[in-house]
């Protein structure tokens, strides 16, 4: 559903280079890229970097800053005040002129600064995350960053890999790629290291590219098995290299990201209404076309929300440093608002609720006895397995080494060597090694207790090989229970003596064997888990375990995090569901076990349609429920897909850091919503007094100029809004996206702004007797100052459900830039530039109005805020 028809986007010359290189043999490729199986020279490497580049796709970052001045200046507030600015100076207005240049500047280069702000901190934190391949260069085998590879490159490939460009397979074992990120099609696609037939002139199409069998492309993944491969091309060379970044296009617009289009096309709809109507008016009552146009248009941007996308994602990157500096990546900015909405938090069991350090405690024959044989068999298949080595294969690994590998195997010969392996995967749920030596062939293989259980026919029971019976069978489900209600996660091992002659293995062979015995794990919790779910759970986010692990263990994990319900549903129950059922059934339970990938991500799915949904998982297996969700978090530590498939890294293994993130989340919700409030009920409380106006009175309630000014002076002022403090009550609840008050909100709040303004207007009218043309200048003037000081003061009111500064305090940046902002004003009307801007003084009588009026206007707002309950969450 993600990347259909990305095939029609490929290049027909990349396209066909890369059928051909496919039918040459391994030789001749390696050849014509001047390199050989055991890797380039550093000094061949340095000078590929040199002339190819960074293998990396976007190529935007360069011409990114100008892109950005130049998105500065294309704002509607810079095209009006350069417009004005132009047509000033032909008037040989050049005061005006001046000024007007100076705001353009000052408005250009503050939306510039932050954006490029915004910009740099987004990037710093996708630098922290770092791609690596394993690349062969000297003969040396090492980790290096995806970035650095070059053409010639000979790269290793292994379960869970991003394939780092395209490449020619030089080896495979079992290798199956994932290429759905390219094709759109899900299926696992093998691969083989063998020269490619010639396509015949009927077959001969671009896509064809995909099924060569002995080709793997950048952008794509491994799903299992291992291979070697030679780098053909790199960066925007590669295939997709000319599309951008495949990662960044994963996830479609969120309902944040509708809804605040759809705020934006309300305001711009109003206003496009609006403008013409006062143009006319305006025109015709007061004659100067010219005038009233340029006041309309300044109307136009003062009702513009053109700071709304620097608001926004300011905010945003003020969240994602935030928690950067508590070690929680945000590799894309909009995830942070996605935490905040998150209501239902699912989790994998292993490596995230649990530590990451699995240990292996015990190896027991089928009745429960300490057996050496067993642990030397698994020992066995974990150390010659060669695809994704996780935690279990690790945990055997460190306790065979602990004990010496020489002295560990006493009871097989010395001299076995490795023939094949079946390698893991997460709907068998086990893995196969088979190991011989001039004699003998053994075939092992370890796995969940479940599936072992289903390919054994015999059992090592009372010190023989039996058959095994019902009887047995029972008695071994009870112990496996038993062991784990007491914690122990176990694998079953079972094993199969010369099966055939052939060197190759396949899944089919898995049968006829024997139980040998069980290893025992300890999986301890992490001491953080218990905590943060809990703070998790007080702060509305319902906590659900999905895993791939059986029942009885991960209720024993369940209890010891804190997760009341811990009735389970198994995978296999969700097959036969309608989507009805399940809708109902993932509401119900909290645990989820013998799920396959593609089961974590269905019921991710499912429960999107009523919840946002994030889901954090450190395996491959991972990944798609990585995909599915709305954020998707993981940890440094996890293979490259899986972070690839993240929004959210976690640096450290305390989960306390999941609440600072949800926190933050609702945070730059709140503070992204104080601005919309403010702005959606200003513009709506404007234009009605402007229209007012424009039809009652003899001249414009004020210029075009002085609009501009004050809306340079809003806009500087409300860019502190990502640093103001948040209630923590308005915290604790998710902050999904609702619109639903904020009409109400506008029709009552903007009404109360234009009696204010009324008031005002009748004030200088009758009382200061402004009402000729020759006093519009105090008129404006008057205006001018009680919208600014009003409109200042007024988030104070809107940015709390509570009484403003008794108690709720706004963050200290708020309360500067408001201070500054009514300043400013005053600077503007009272300083030396005074008559450029049109402003004249004013009798004392508007001294002892302008506070009863400012004061009269807050307090009964938020009089009603509080009256009509207002919701200003
Ligand atoms: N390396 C391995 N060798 C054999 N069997 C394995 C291996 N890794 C996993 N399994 C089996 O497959 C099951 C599912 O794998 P895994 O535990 O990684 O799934 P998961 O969904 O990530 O669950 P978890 O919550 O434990 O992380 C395991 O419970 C185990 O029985
Ligand atoms: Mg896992």
């Amino acid at each position: 559903m993600l990347f259909t028809n990305k095939k029609t986007a490929i290049a027909h010359n990349k396209a066909a280079a890369l059928i051909k290189t496919s039918q040459q043999s391994a030789a001749s490729v390696l050849a014509s890229l001047a390199t050989r199986t055991t890797g380039l020279t550093s000094a061949e490497a340095a000078a590929r970097i040199e002339k190819y580049g960074l293998n990396q796709v976007i190529t935007r970052e360069k011409n990114s800053k100008l892109k950005l001045l130049g998105q500065a200046f294309l704002d509607p507030f810079v095209i009006v005040l350069i417009f004005l600015a132009i047509l000033s100076a032909l008037t040989a207005d050049y005061d005006g002129a001046i000024v007007m240049t100076m705001m353009i500047l000052l408005s250009v280069v503050l939306r510039f600064v932050q954006e490029l702000r915004s910009q740099k901190a987004s990037a710093a934190l996708q630098k922290m995350i770092e791609n690596t391949c394993t690349i062969t260069r000297q003969n040396l085998t090492s980790e290096r960053p995806m970035t650095s590879v070059v053409p010639g490159d000979i790269i290793e490939l292994r379960t869970g890999d991003l394939i780092p460009a395209d490449a020619y397979l030089l080896k495979t074992k079992d290798l199956f790629l994932n290429q759905s990120s390219i094709t759109g099609e899900a299926m696992p696609v093998e691969k083989f290291a063998e020269t490619a037939q010639a396509l015949s002139a009927d077959e001969a199409s671009d896509n064809q590219v995909f099924d060569r069998n002995n080709l793997v492309f950048m952008g794509t993944d491994v799903l299992s098995g291992s291979g070697q491969a030679v780098i053909l091309q790199t960066g925007s060379h590669t295939l997709f290299g000319d599309l951008a970044k495949l990662a960044t296009q994963k996830r479609g617009a969120t309902q944040f990201d509708r809804g605040l289009r759809r705020i934006s096309r309300l305001l711009i709809g109003m206003m496009i209404i609006l403008v013409p109507i006062v143009f006319l008016i305006n025109a015709l009552t007061k004659g100067d076309w010219t005038q009233a146009f340029f006041f309309a248009v300044a109307v136009a941007v003062g009702l513009t929300p053109e700071m709304l996308p620097m608001v926004v994602n300011s905010n945003l990157a003020k969240g994602a440093t935030t928690l950067a500096k508590k070690k929680v990546i945000v590799k894309e900015l909009r995830a942070v608002q996605n935490l905040g909405a998150v209501d239902v938090l699912c989790t994998d069991k292993t490596g995230t609720l649990t530590q990451d350090q699995i240990t292996l405690m015990s190896h027991l024959d089928p009745q429960g006895n300490s057996d050496a044989r067993v642990l030397q068999y698994a020992y066995m298949n974990s150390y010659y397995q060669t695809g994704w080595r996780n935690l279990l294969d690790q945990a055997v690994i460190d306790y065979g080494q602990a004990t010496k590998h020489a002295t560990l195997m006493t009871d097989f010969p010395a001299d076995l060597h490795k023939v094949d392996e079946i390698p893991f995967d997460f709907n068998r749920r086990r893995l196969t090694v088979v190991v011989k030596n001039d004699q003998h062939q053994w075939m092992v293989t370890k796995g969940a207790f479940e599936e072992i259980m289903k390919i054994s026919d015999q059992v090592e029971w009372d010190g023989q090989v039996q058959p095994l019976t019902p009887a047995i069978q029972a008695k071994m489900v009870n112990l496996n229970r038993q062991l784990n209600e007491e914690g122990m996660r176990i694998l079953g091992i079972a094993y199969r003596l010369d099966v055939h002659e052939q060197a190759t293995y396949q899944i089919s062979d898995e049968r006829h064997m024997v139980f040998a015995g069980l290893m025992g794990f300890l999986d301890p919790e992490k001491a953080t888990a218990k905590q943060a779910i809990q703070l998790l759970q007080a702060h509305g986010v319902t906590v659900k375990i999905l895993t791939g692990d059986n029942g009885a263990i991960t209720q024993h994990v369940a209890g010891k995090v804190g997760i009341r319900d811990t009735s389970y549903l198994e995978g296999q129950a969700l097959v036969d569901l309608s989507e009805q059922e399940l809708a109902a059934v993932v509401e119900e339970h909290d645990l989820f076990v013998k799920l396959n990938p593609v089961q974590k991500a269905r019921i991710i799915k499912v429960l999107q349609e009523k919840h946002t949904v994030a889901f954090m998982g450190d395996g491959i297996n991972d990944a798609p429920a990585l995909r599915q969700a709305d954020v998707g978090i993981s940890v440094d530590n996890a293979a490259d897909v899986t972070k690839e498939a993240s929004q959210v890294i976690l640096l450290e293994k305390s989960l306390l850091v999941l609440e600072d993130g949800i926190i933050e989340g609702r945070t730059v919700y709140r503070n992204t919503m104080k601005y919309i409030r403010m702005t959606i009920a200003s513009n709506f409380g404007n234009a009605l007094s402007v229209l007012l106006a424009s039809i009652f009175l003899p001249f414009l309630p004020m210029l075009s100029l002085q609009i501009l000014v004050q809306n340079l002076i809003y806009d500087l002022a409300q860019m502190s809004l990502p640093w103001d403090h948040v209630d923590d009550d308005s915290l604790r609840a998710p902050t999904p996206w609702r619109t639903q008050g904020l009409l109400r909100f506008a029709l009552i709040f903007g009404p109360v702004s234009s009696i204010f303004d009324l008031i005002t207007f009748a004030f200088m009218w009758f009382v200061l007797q402004a009402n000729t043309v020759a006093q519009a200048g105090m008129f404006q003037t008057g205006w001018f100052l009680v919208g600014l000081t009003t409109q200042s003061l007024i988030i104070f009111v809107y940015r709390t459900t509570q009484v403003p500064f008794f108690k709720s305090k706004a963050g200290k940046p708020v309360i500067v830039a408001t201070i500054a902002a009514i300043l400013m004003g005053f600077l503007v009307v009272f300083g030396p530039l005074q008559h450029t801007f049109g402003f004249v003084g004013l009798p004392n009588q508007y001294w002892l109005f302008l506070p009863v009026v400012v004061l009269a206007y807050l307090v009964l707002s938020d009089f009603l805020k509080e009256k009509l309950r207002i919701d200003l969450n």
